[in-house]
């Protein structure tokens, strides 16, 4: 699989490089960027591990690794890609780590509207292949590059996996079993109306039930981790293991030539869950290069509720950057 990453001397897109030259050392990267001298810097060091995630020296014969490079962004053009993945963005100021602060999502909304304009300028000139979209507010984002770039809605994704791990972490320290037992899928938008499915969650296979402040207290640790993280370990180091396994996930399926599970991506929405018009998370499959299905979960009432809630906030930005 050839992918190429837009923004891809970023936190996330470096660690996403880093992580396909694992998962298979046969994976060519291609990292487009304005920052040549990062990109040169990761394309680089990323060679020198390839050397030994292949196993080199290889014997005559044997299956050449991928390759990894960088190149500007508007030479996207010229590359044979499997798939596209973005997560360029505008440098964030020091508030936009603060999960509470007032407006930093809309400044951060309208400082990568041009940005995200530009990159479907660059994109025009490749012909419709899977683009995930990382960059933040995700939701606005992915819908405003389908929109700009006219492609099948089968085509372009936001990503929004990593609160669907941080849930199954949050149910998981209560129930004292390992993450991975725990099924919570999660939908809605990514950030404020998270959308948990507790109605359907289950703890090593057994239905569980929450109370209304515990799925409260679930959503509130889920919303505010990723920041705690960022302020940690610096503005500059944001959540980029669990969004690099995340979107790993995501291109591996992509690449799949039967569909896989359901897994809630950011998608343009066409009547489902009676919505259009904008991109929330809902369940997908995905195979051989695009979202083969969008899936209608029963919900309960407030799961419902929220996810009406999400679909106003993400469509009172929409409202006002088409006006
Ligand atoms: N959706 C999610 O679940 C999720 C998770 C984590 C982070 N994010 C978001 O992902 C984005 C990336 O975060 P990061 O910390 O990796 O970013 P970062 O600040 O480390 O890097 C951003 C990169 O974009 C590059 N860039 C800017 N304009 C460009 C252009 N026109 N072409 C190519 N590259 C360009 C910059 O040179 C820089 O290298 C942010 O918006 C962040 O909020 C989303
Ligand atoms: O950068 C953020 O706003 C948080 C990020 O989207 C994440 O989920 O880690």
């Amino acid at each position: 699989m050839h992918v190429g990453i837009i923004g891809g001397a970023s936190t996330i897109g470096s660690t996403l490089a880093y992580s396909l030259a694992c998962d298979d050392p046969h994976n060519s990267v291609t990292l487009f960027e304005t920052a040549l001298d990062a990109a040169w810097g990761h394309a680089t060091d990323l060679r020198h591990a390839s050397y030994h995630l292949v196993g080199g020296p290889l014997s005559e014969g044997a299956a050449a690794a991928g390759s990894v490079t960088y190149a500007p962004t508007d030479d996207i053009g010229e590359f044979d890609l499997d798939a596209v993945v973005v997560t360029a963005r505008v440098p964030p100021s020091d508030d936009d780590t603060q999960r509470g602060s007032r407006g930093a999502r809309t400044r951060e909304l309208d400082a990568n509207l041009p940005l995200i304009d530009s990159i479907a300028d660059s994109l025009d000139a490749v012909d419709p292949v899977p683009t995930v979209v990382v960059t933040n507010p995700v939701d606005r984002i992915v819908y405003r590059l389908w929109n700009q770039l006219g492609w099948p809605r089968s085509k372009v994704m936001g990503f929004s996996l990593a609160e669907t791990a941080r849930v199954a972490d949050a149910i998981a320290r209560r129930h004292d079993v390992h993450p991975t037992r725990v099924s919570c899928p999660t939908m809605g938008e990514h950030g404020e109306h998270v959308v948990p499915v507790f109605s359907s969650a289950t703890v090593a296979g057994e239905a569980v039930s929450f109370t209304p402040e515990q799925r409260e207290a679930i959503v509130d640790e889920v919303l505010e981790v990723p920041f705690e993280i960022a302020e940690k370990r610096g503005i500059g180091d944001s959540s980029r293991w669990v969004s690099g396994a995340g979107l790993l996930r995501v291109l591996r399926g992509l690449s799949a030539p039967n569909p896989t599970d359901p897994l809630c991506l950011s998608v343009p929405l066409d009547g489902e869950y009676g919505f259009t018009d904008a991109c929330l998370s809902v369940p997908v499959t995905l195979a051989d290069g695009e979202v083969v299905r969008t899936i209608e979960w029963d919900l309960d009432e407030s799961e419902t509720a929220r996810l009406r809630e999400a679909y106003e906030a993400v469509r009172e930005d929409v409202r006002r950057f088409e006006d």
